[in-house]
């Protein structure tokens, strides 16, 4: 909707036939973004083939767990390298691989002339509403990220541009995870200091794994940092916050999966999350006590409890510890 107001053409690709008619039929979305209005330069196809033909930008905004396998039908029909711009917030558990890793590994360079990452705290209701959204596009080539912040920058929908794809992957990716948390704190009937309390507190573990894993630390105190968590640990839209909720209430967690009907990326991010902060030797307690709940069986209140009586610690650790080991090198 972004990019039609923005006079593009836009061609929606969805795997479902049925859905697409329905799109090209009423113009609207009806599952997905109920009594919106989608302007005529949009049309929908089933077919990957038509839907990207001489096209020169292909944004995928599928969920994470999807990229693969449609990266890889997009690389059996592409005939000229297009621009690749992904919205997708997620690290593949187990091969640990963010969003714009596993589409370099599928795509060829015949599929993709360069790589952009658009992400930022941006709920597709508020979008469609044209109410002021803020986004990054991030990209090691920072001539493609301006190509993107220009076909998607308007009055309503502001886009800055970073070269850091890691923190931006990673930011916007373990959001997810302290949201299920904030979810679940409240669904507890906990307030508005644990909220904030994990906000913080998440941020810390979030910009302490990302730094391990190659980012730069001020991309936390950005938009696809700090910015994408307060809103997805605030707003009623995210899923992610919905089914942390549903589970505070007690719901189990397949209940809650079923009944949410669109995608909850926190749960298996929170997976990918937990085996890199074990690989890497990274302290990351609410990760740690989201994974117990989630595929444990630790009771939420229970894992809540385990957090606030934690060993006591500095509240600048990871600097006290850097200092210290810098002073152990100079002696002091
Ligand atoms: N919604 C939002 O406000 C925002 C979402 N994002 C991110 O964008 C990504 C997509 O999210 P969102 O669109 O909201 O997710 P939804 O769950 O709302 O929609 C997912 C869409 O992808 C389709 N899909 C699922 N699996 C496949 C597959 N294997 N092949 C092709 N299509 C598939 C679904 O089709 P079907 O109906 O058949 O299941 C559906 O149309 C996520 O990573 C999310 O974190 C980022 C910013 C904002
Ligand atoms: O990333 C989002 C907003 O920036 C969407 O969050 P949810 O997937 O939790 O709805």
């Amino acid at each position: 909707l972004v990019l039609a107001d923005n006079h593009h053409d836009v061609k929606l690709w969805t795997h479902r036939e049925s859905q697409a008619d329905q799109i090209n039929e009423s113009h609207s979305n009806e599952k997905y973004l109920p009594g919106v209005t989608l302007a005529d330069e949009i049309t929908a196809f089933s077919n990957i083939r038509d839907a990207i033909d001489s096209t020169d930008m292909i944004v995928f905004a599928v969920p994470a767990k999807a990229t693969r396998e449609v990266a890889e039908q997009v690389n059996q029909v592409s005939e000229n390298p297009a621009v690749i711009v992904h919205v997708s917030k997620g690290i593949e558990p187990d091969t640990h691989l963010r969003i714009s890793q596993i589409l370099e590994e599928t795509l060829t360079p015949e599929a993709m002339s360069d790589l952009v990452v658009l992400s930022g705290p941006s709920h597709a209701e508020e979008v469609v509403k044209r109410h002021p959204t803020t986004v990054t596009a991030a990209s090691e080539n920072i001539e493609a990220a301006k190509k993107v912040q220009d076909a998607f920058m308007n009055q309503h929908f502001r886009v800055y541009t970073n070269s850091d794809v890691i923190g931006v992957e990673v930011g916007g990716a373990l959001k997810n995870i302290i949201a299920l948390a904030a979810g679940i704190t409240d669904g507890l009937g906990y307030g508005d200091n644990a909220k904030a309390a994990l906000i913080t507190r998440g941020l810390a573990e979030i910009a302490r794994l990302g730094v391990k894993l190659g980012a730069k630390p001020l991309t936390f105190s950005g938009l696809t940092g700090v910015g994408d968590l307060i809103v997805t640990c605030t707003s009623i839209h995210s899923r992610n916050w919905r089914a942390g909720n549903m589970l505070g209430k007690g719901h189990k967690l397949d209940e809650v999966l079923e009944s949410m009907g669109m995608v909850v990326e926190g749960v298996r991010t929170t997976k990918a999350a937990y085996q890199l902060a074990n690989k890497y030797h990274v302290t990351m307690p609410i990760t740690s006590a989201l994974y117990q709940v989630l595929f444990e069986g630790v009771h939420p209140k229970e894992a809540v409890d385990q957090l606030m009586t934690r060993v006591k610690t500095h509240e600048m650790e990871d600097l006290v510890n850097i200092l210290e080991d810098q002073g152990e090198k100079t002696g002091e």
